[in-house]
């Protein structure tokens, strides 16, 4: 599913106008009833129902007016508390419409911070129609503050339109302050705001509302955002004649005696993910440990200690079929010497997923990407920490920076997973969503665990970012899985991997 800006949408918008003849008004009346239908659907039949609207001086405002309207054909119940006179032309004459019909309306510059509480506290459901995608700036008049404060305080439910008010549409970041929405109904397609947090909590339920808004093809419009749903994502095709010579080798370099289960988490993953033959390359520790989860690992002895000599030997005599994970544990000792390991793995023409100390590693000379085999995938698969070590830039700056994600990985020519909540992944064109997961994957070790999966999917042959795509969005629904969320050790994630790629293939 496409995700848009509010430039886009507004992009959008003009075109629906001006290409197909659909008017403002047709838009706006279609937005308002879908709203209703919204709040019937999820709360059930009016008569017996209280309503007050809150109503701000745009077209999101206009929005707020039409609904009012078309809830006093089911009840008399319906007040509407407008802060600011409509601005917009259709905005106006759905006021209009709405007062023709008998509508009251009350100004929250008249009632009052406590007038206004008097109604919102007493009304079932309020309609928060104050600000949508055109917020432009931070919320900071003092009595629309409070007037938000009130709502989060005193209603018993809210319904958004389009976007709580005060979250920006773009990045989901609270302008100022919010409104803390049970149930948000926006129109056409959903925004980056919505599932970016906060703005993403703040939302409550999300519904995606058809307003005969074209679709993207006849608008003739590229959009480069989506989010992961099941029905474009790709699965492996393991053909019965297949071997284990028919897949690719899993390769683990990583670990130290400093971490000794990280390697073991990605290599028991990449197999759980559907890998036929996986080797752990590591000092005897990690060894032993592999050997002892999983007679069926291979190990790659490298001595007591990291010994760069043997690793080169190592990497010298792999073929070239083969995904390489390098860092899961690996420390950030000898550095300069695991840089040159990287730097021998770039130049292979194998697909290379770089991951924990190895993107530690890697951020003291950035620029070794520029010199990867030409005809190279290489994923990276940071957490917001090492991103910001990657890109030299504050924590503040990369979490959820979704297009420094996409500009990253455009300069770098790389696929970029920006692990979070909400995950980012990127390969310079396009950019992706993932919200599958919960916080039984804030754990250490969890991403061990992607990178792994990410290889085994690799090693069936998925391409690079069919399988990012993919192995993201599984782990997440495999966190999901966990009976009681966040009650768990990473490692036992890896017992619902294959659970969750059978939910997936059954749900497409
Ligand atoms: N896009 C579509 O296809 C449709 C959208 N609809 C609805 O329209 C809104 C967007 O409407 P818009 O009029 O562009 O913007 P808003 O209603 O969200 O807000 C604009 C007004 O708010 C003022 N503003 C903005 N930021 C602040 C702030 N921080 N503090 C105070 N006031 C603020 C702004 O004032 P200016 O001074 O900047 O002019 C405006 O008065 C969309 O979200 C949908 O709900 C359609 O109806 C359906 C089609
Ligand atoms: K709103």
């Amino acid at each position: 599913m496409f995700v848009i800006t509010s430039k886009e949408m507004k992009e959008l918008e003009k075109r629906t106008i001006t290409d197909f003849d659909i008017s403002e008004e047709i838009l706006m009346e279609r937005a308002g009833i879908s709203v209703v239908q919204a709040i019937w659907n999820e709360y059930g039949e009016f008569s017996n129902k209280s309503f007050v609207i809150i109503c701000g001086s745009g077209n999101n405002g206009g929005d707020g007016y039409v609904v009012a309207r078309d809830l006093l054909n089911y009840t008399e119940a319906v007040r509407v508390i407008s802060v600011g006179h409509p601005t917009t032309e259709v905005a106006k004459k759905n006021y209009e419409r709405y007062l023709k019909h008998g509508g009251i309306v009350y100004t929250y510059s008249e009632l009052g911070l406590e007038g206004a509480s008097k109604i919102i506290s007493e009304a079932d459901i309020v309609v928060d129609a104050l600000f949508g995608t055109g917020l432009n700036r931070e919320i900071n008049d003092e009595e629309l503050t409070k007037l938000i404060e009130v709502m989060n305080l005193y209603s018993k439910c809210i319904v958004s339109v389009d976007i709580p008010s005060g979250v920006c549409a773009d990045d989901g970041k609270i302008m100022g302050c919010a409104v803390q929405a049970d149930l948000t109904v926006t129109f056409g397609l959903p925004k980056v705001g919505h599932f970016l947090f906060p703005g993403r909590e703040l939302c409550g339920k999300l519904k995606i509302a058809k307003i005969g808004i074209p679709s993207l093809d006849m608008l003739t419009c590229d959009i480069n955002k989506e989010l992961i749903t099941t029905e474009k994502l790709r699965l492996p095709n393991r053909p019965r004649w297949s071997n284990k010579g028919t897949y690719s080798q899993v390769i683990i370099i990583g670990g130290s005696n400093k971490y000794i289960g990280a390697p073991v988490l990605s290599a028991l993953s990449a197999l759980r993910s559907g890998a036929s033959m996986v080797k752990v390359v590591s000092v005897s520790k990690v060894c032993q440990c592999a050997m002892s989860h999983d007679p069926a690992l291979i190990c790659v002895n490298i001595g007591e200690d990291f010994n760069v000599e043997k690793l080169e030997d190592f990497i010298a005599t792999v073929s070239k079929d083969v995904v390489f994970v390098v860092g899961p544990g690996w420390d950030t000792q000898n550095s300069e010497e695991k840089l040159s390991i990287i730097k021998k793995l770039l130049l292979t023409s194998n697909t290379l997923i770089i991951d924990a100390d190895g993107l530690n590693v890697l951020s003291q000379n950035i620029d070794l990407l520029r010199e990867k085999n030409s005809s190279k995938s290489v994923i990276l698969t940071p957490h917001p920490g090492e991103f910001s070590r990657l890109t030299k830039k504050s924590l503040e700056k990369v979490k959820q920076n979704y297009e420094l994600v996409h500009e990253f990985s455009k300069e770098y020519g790389v696929i970029t997973v920006l692990k979070d909540a909400t995950s980012i992944v990127s390969d310079g064109k396009k950019i992706y969503f993932n919200i599958t997961g919960n916080t039984s994957l804030s754990k250490a070790g969890s991403g061990d665990i992607l990178s792994g999966l990410l290889a085994g999917l690799i090693s069936q042959h998925l391409e690079p970012v069919e399988a990012v795509k993919t192995g993201v969005y599984v782990f997440g629904l495999a966190g999901e899985m966990v009976p009681v969320e966040g009650m768990n050790s990473a490692f036992s994630i890896l017992n619902y991997i294959p659970e969750a790629f059978k939910r997936l293939r059954e749900s497409k």
